[in-house]
């Protein structure tokens, strides 16, 4: 679920995208990279590690030029390795290119053996290469329409940002799986300078205003030289007759975002504390206090608080210098790193009743930690309530829970989850009812025809009903590896 943020027409372009990239920090945790552009040469730097860890003033001031973007990365194709750190960098008909990608091709295995049949030299073992190549390899005049003709071949999701001397693009596919803002900076000699950024989060630490969304199937394209912007759209006619609807992650508002976000014009905390409200609702307990799972399930607990009248307390405290766990690439990792992350309040939870309030359950690492941390912290009773249903299927757009048999809501159900997890009790939000609590954001009066089927969300993981055939295939495919 990688960050990407660009800016264009400001002094500092490669500190104002390092801001950036550090406010979209929580979005990837591999590598970090920055493309500048001055004239017609692009200068990148890219590596391994946290955005601090990669930049330093030595870097920045390396990076020339008023326009610049950036990505931090969580890989879900192709691993962790050198060659797949992004921005990646390429000439196309002669015009140096780099590319940020958040998202994932569903359809990159049939790309790839098409290409490398068809004499491709790749060099990287991620999907996002692939774009590059198609481009190159179309047959159209204009980089613009070589960029449109590109989106007919790709399947699933991509928000990509792309730097050239004369522009930057900011595209979205035509679902809009992943987030993308438009927003604008004050600029000193002018002519407009645009940001833009998969969460408006990164838009407040550099002092840009939120203007919009990248909506689905949009290629925005930005010049330069004047600042001039223009939008153009995939051909909608072919998308309606692949039958797809828009499909916005509804695991941004979830878990991915950070609660200071408008994520498609909602603030994720907002949302987070009406989903903790709804379980409350429906999952009723009788309990002293109500605690959450830091970070995430902090606004679900406030709101299952809020809803229930049960006193909210800090019952787990989190050491802020462990990163987030569920995106860590190994289980061992993942493992070791709950017990350094989450400590009890042993004089808070000694003898009571808690009820405690998580954003998900996807392998089930974290639950089953905490909660035998809060029975040896001495708890009398430790319900858990979690704020979306079970994750159940895999994501091919983006999330890094590739294997099904991983996924603990595959292999057992609700009720031997509770025994596994050692929990008194055990509920989570619906299907239905986390739709209803995004559906009381929608602004619109009605609802686009795209978005008819779940409200334009995609809720995939926990239902199994991909966008994509593609997907679909891949997920019977995985269900046979379960069996
Ligand atoms: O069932 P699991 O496989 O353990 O995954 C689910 C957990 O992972 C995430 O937290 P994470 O620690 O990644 O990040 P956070 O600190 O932002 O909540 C999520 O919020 C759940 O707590
Ligand atoms: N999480 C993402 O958005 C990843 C982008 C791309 N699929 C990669 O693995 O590099
Ligand atoms: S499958 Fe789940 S995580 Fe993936 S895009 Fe859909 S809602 Fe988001
Ligand atoms: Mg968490």
């Amino acid at each position: 679920m990688c960050g990407v943020f660009g800016v264009t027409n400001t002094e500092n372009a490669s500190k104002i995208a390092y801001l950036g990239l550090f406010a979209l920090q929580h979005r990837g945790q591999e590598s970090a990279g920055i493309s500048c552009t001055d004239e017609n040469v692009i200068h990148t730097h890219r590596n391994a590690g946290l955005v601090s860890d990669v930049f330093k003033e030595e870097q920045l001031v390396k990076l020339e030029g008023n326009h610049a973007l950036g990505h931090v990365r969580y890989s879900t194709a192709g691993g962790n390795i050198g060659a797949n750190i992004q921005p990646l960098t390429a000439r196309i008909g002669g015009i140096p290119v780099s590319l940020s990608h958040n998202g994932n091709i569903v359809n990159s295995d049939e790309l790839r053996t098409h290409l490398e049949n068809s004499g491709a030299i790749l060099q990287a073992t991620a999907d996002t290469e692939l774009i590059l190549h198609i481009m190159a390899r179309s047959n159209k005049a204009t980089f613009l329409e070589k960029l449109m003709h590109s989106f007919e071949e790709l399947c699933g999701a991509f928000s990509l940002l792309i730097l050239t001397p004369t522009h930057l693009y900011a595209v979205v596919d035509a679902c809009g799986y992943r987030p993308l803002s438009l927003g604008k900076l004050k600029s000193s000699n002018g002519l407009p300078s645009w940001v833009l950024s998969s969460e408006t989060c990164a838009m407040d630490l550099v002092g840009a205003t939120f203007i919009r969304d990248i909506a689905p199937g949009e290629i925005l394209s930005i010049e330069l030289a004047t600042g001039e912007r223009k939008s153009h759209y995939f051909n909608l006619t072919a998308f309606q007759s692949l039958k797809r609807q828009h499909a916005k992650c509804i695991f941004e508002h979830v878990y991915f975002a950070r609660p200071d976000s408008l994520v498609w014009n909602i603030l994720a905390n907002d949302a987070r504390f009406a989903m903790g409200e709804a379980l409350a609702k429906n999952n009723p307990v009788d309990a002293d206090m109500v605690i959450a799972v830091p970070d995430s399930g902090v606004p679900m607990a406030m709101g299952y608080a809020h809803a229930s009248g049960i006193p909210y307390k800090i019952g787990l405290i989190r050491n802020h210098y462990v990163g987030r766990t569920f995106i860590e690439p190994t289980q061992n990792v993942r493992n070791f790193k709950v017990r350094l992350k989450l400590n009890p309040v042993r004089e808070t939870v000694r003898g009571k009743k808690v009820v405690v309030i998580d954003d998900s359950i996807v392998r089930g690492t974290t639950s089953r930690k905490i909660i035998e941390l809060l029975y040896e912290a001495g708890a009398k009773e430790v319900h858990m309530r979690i704020a979306s249903p079970p994750v159940k299927y895999p994501c091919y757009y983006g999330i890094d829970t590739p294997k099904r048999k991983e996924l603990l809501a595959q292999i057992m159900t609700p009720l031997e989850m509770n025994d596994h997890l050692k929990s008194e009790t055990l509920a989570f939000l619906s299907e239905e009812q986390l739709i209803a609590v995004m559906q009381k954001f929608q602004q619109k009066p009605t609802l686009q025809k795209e978005e008819k089927e779940n409200g334009g969300w995609c809720t995939a993981c926990f239902t199994g009903n991909y966008q994509d055939e593609i997907a679909q295939t891949k997920g019977y495919a995985e269900k046979r590896e379960v069996l």
